[in-house]
C-alpha cells in the first residue's frame, strides 16, 4: 500500500507508454458496472497434472461487497491450508475501514505478526493460471502495474481454477478509490482541491495503459484475451484494487506484491509500522509499534499521505486534525500579462516545469521551491538574467541551489504567494459553503447513498486543506516584512539562511526536508 501511487505514474507513462491526453469517458461507478457477463474464455489452463483446454461459460464474480465477512472467513480458512501459520489476528467488521484484522490476544509492543509466505504473495513472477497469456505479456516486457492488473483479471476470470479464487473473492467488488468517481462527480465536488487533477490524470492513465494493453497485446491474441473479459470497466476494477492494496517490499528490492491477509490491515495515520519482507523467517510481516489488547483493531501505515492522497488511492479521508502528514497543493501561475511571460515561461521549461504548478504544502512547512517559483512570477525585465536560476531552483532538481534571496522582490513574492492562497481559499469557502453543514458518519457508507457519501468525502478533504492553507496564509503574513517591523520585541528572532527572512523563535528551518518547518503546533484563528 506504501506508496503505490507514485509508482503507477512511473512504471505506466515512462516505461511503457508516451503520456496520454485521451478524452476522458464517463466512468460509471459501480451501478453499470457489468458485474455477471456470460463470458466463453478459451484459455489452456495449467494443472499440475496436465494443462487443458477449458472453457469458463459462467458469470465472473468480481470480489464481493466491501464489508462481506462470508468471502473474508473463506480466505481466512484457505490461506489456513495454503501455509499461512496460526495468527493472533482475525478479520472481523471493524469501526474503521468496515472489515479489518483484530487482535483475538494481547500482542506486545515490538512484535511480529502476519508471516505471509512467499507462495502466498502475488508479485510479477507469480505463475499464471493461464501460461499462455502470461508468456505473452512476458515476451512483450509489460511493467509491473498494467502486468498485475492483467494477472489479477486472468486469475478472477477462471474462477475455481484459479489458485486465487478464495482471495479475488474477497476482493471488494468496488474498492473505494477517486477512480470510481464519474467526470462529473470529480468536478462537482472536488472542484475546490487539486486532488481533482490528480484523479483525472490517474483515469486518464489507466485508460491509456489500458487502449495500449488492447493495441500492442490483446487485439492480437483475442482468444486469450477477449474483449468482454479485458476492457475499461476490468481495468479500473484491477487498477482499484492495485492502488488500495498493492505494497512495496523493501526488502524484496522494492518488488510489487499484493499480499492477502496482510491486505486486509486497514491504516492509521498514527502508526508507523509498515509491511516489509522477512529474509529470516522468510515471511511478509511487520512489527507492531504499539500493544493491542483482544478486540482491539490492528494497523499499519499505508505511508506518509495526505488526506487528498489517501482519498485518490484509497477512497477515505482520516477525521480532521488527525493526520500529521497531511498537505495541500498550491497551484501557482505566470500571469499571461507578465512582460516577460515568455522569458519566463521558456526558463520554467528548460527545467521541466510547466506555466502552473503545484507545491505541496505541509502543516508544518512548505518547499523552497515555491519561493523560487514566485521570485521568478514577480522578477522585472531588469532580473531577467536570473529568469533560469529561479526556475532552476523552483524544479524538483536536486542538484542546485535552492536557497536563492532576492530582497529586492521578496516583499512581492510573499505577496504573490498570499495571493495564490487566498484563491484558492476562495473557491474552498464557496464550495463549503454550498454544501452547507454535513456531518454524516463515513464509517457506514453503506447507510449513506452514493451522493451524500461522495460530498461528505469531499468536505472533509476540503476542509482539511483549507485549514493548511489558513495556516500557511497567517505564517507568511506573520513573515512579511511589514509585519517583522511590527513584531514585539520579546521575540525572539532567529535568522534563516534559506529564505533570508527573519523567523519567530517557534520557528525553525528543517534543512534536511528542504523546507521550512512550523515546530508550533497552535492553528491560527478560524478565518
Ligand atoms: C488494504 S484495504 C484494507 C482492508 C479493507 N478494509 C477490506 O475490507 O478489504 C484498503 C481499504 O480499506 C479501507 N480503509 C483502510 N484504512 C481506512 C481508514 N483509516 N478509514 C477508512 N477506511 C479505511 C479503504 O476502503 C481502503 O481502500
Amino acid at each position: 500500500m506504501a506508496e503505490a501511487s507514485g509508482i503507477l505514474q512511473t512504471s505506466l507513462i515512462s516505461n511503457f507508454h508516451p503520456f496520454h491526453k485521451t478524452h476522458l469517458p464517463q466512468l460509471h461507478p459501480v451501478l453499470s458496472f457489468r458485474r455477471n457477463p456470460t463470458i466463453p474464455i478459451q484459455c489452456s489452463v495449467s494443472t499440475s497434472e496436465t494443462t487443458k483446454t477449458t472453457t469458463t461459460q459462467n458469470a465472473i464474480p468480481w470480489g464481493c461487497d466491501i464489508d462481506s465477512l462470508e468471502n473474508a472467513s473463506a480466505l481466512q480458512k484457505w490461506l489456513s491450508q495454503s501455509g499461512l501459520p496460526p495468527q493472533k489476528m482475525a478479520i472481523e467488521r471493524v469501526d474503521v475501514g468496515e472489515r479489518g484484522l483484530v487482535a483475538l490476544k494481547n500482542i506486545r509492543k515490538g512484535e511480529k505478526l502476519l508471516f505471509v509466505p512467499p507462495s502466498l504473495v502475488i508479485s510479477a513472477d507469480s505463475e499464471w493460471s493461464c501460461e499462455e497469456a502470461g508468456e505473452v505479456m512476458k515476451k512483450n516486457s509489460v511493467p509491473d502495474w498494467p502486468l498485475l492488473a492483467t494477472y489479477l483479471i486472468s486469475e478472477a476470470s477462471l474462477m475455481e481454477s484459479s489458485r486465487w479464487s478464495n482471495y479475488i473473492s474477497a476482493l471488494p467488488r468496488q474498492p473505494y478509490s477517486l477512480l470510481y468517481w464519474t467526470r462529473d462527480e470529480l468536478d462537482r465536488y472536488l472542484e475546490a482541491s487539486q486532488i481533482r487533477e490528480r484523479a483525472i490524470e490517474r483515469v486518464t492513465n489507466v485508460i491509456g495503459t489500458y487502449k495500449d494493453l488492447r493495441l500492442r497485446i490483446f487485439s492480437k491474441y483475442p482468444h486469450l484475451f477477449p474483449e468482454e473479459v479485458y476492457n475499461l470497466e476490468t481495468f479500473s476494477w484491477s487498477f482499484g484494487i492495485l492502488f488500495s492494496r498493492l505494497v512495496r517490499l523493501p526488502s524484496m528490492d522494492g518488488k510489487f506484491a499484493l499480499v492477502p491477509w496482510a491486505d486486509m490491515l486497514n491504516h492509521n495515520c498514527e502508526v508507523e509500522t509498515f509491511l516489509d519482507y522477512d529474509k529470516s523467517s522468510q515471511g511478509v510481516l511487520f512489527t507492531t509499534d504499539r500493544p493491542y489488547q483482544p478486540g482491539e483493531q490492528v494497523f499499519i501505515s499505508y505511508g506518509k499521505k495526505s488526506n487528498g492522497e489517501l482519498l485518490l488511492s484509497y477512497g477515505f479521508v482520516p477525521k480532521e486534525g488527525t493526520n500529521p502528514s497531511d498537505s495541500v497543493e498550491l497551484s501557482l501561475s505566470l500571469s499571461k500579462s507578465d512582460k516577460c511571460y515568455k522569458q519566463k515561461l521558456a526558463a520554467l521549461r528548460k527545467h521541466g516545469l510547466q506555466v502552473s504548478q503545484r507545491y505541496p504544502i505541509r502543516i508544518t512547512g512548505w518547499p523552497l521551491e515555491l519561493m523560487a517559483y514566485a521570485y521568478l512570477a514577480v522578477s522585472p525585465p531588469s532580473m531577467s538574467s536570473q529568469f533560469d536560476e529561479m526556475a532552476a531552483a523552483a524544479s524538483n532538481k536536486t542538484d542546485i541551489k535552492k536557497d536563492l534571496r532576492y530582497p529586492e522582490i521578496e516583499e512581492e513574492a510573499l505577496q504573490f504567494i498570499l495571493d495564490s492562497c487566498e484563491s484558492s481559499i476562495s473557491k474552498y469557502n464557496k464550495f463549503l459553503q454550498q454544501s452547507g453543514t454535513l456531518d454524516l458518519d463515513v464509517t457506514s457508507p453503506k447507510q449513506l447513498n452514493r451522493r451524500l457519501f461522495l460530498k461528505q468525502l469531499a468536505v472533509d478533504l476540503c476542509t482539511s486543506e483549507r485549514r493548511i492553507l489558513f495556516r500557511t496564509q497567517y505564517s507568511f503574513k506573520f513573515f512579511s516584512r511589514r509585519t517583522l517591523v511590527e513584531l514585539p520585541s520579546t521575540l525572539q528572532i532567529v535568522f534563516s539562511r534559506r529564505l533570508q527572512i527573519l523567523l519567530p523563535k517557534n520557528v525553525k528551518n528543517k534543512d534536511s526536508q528542504n523546507e521550512l518547518t512550523l515546530c508550533n503546533s497552535e492553528t491560527p484563528k478560524a478565518h
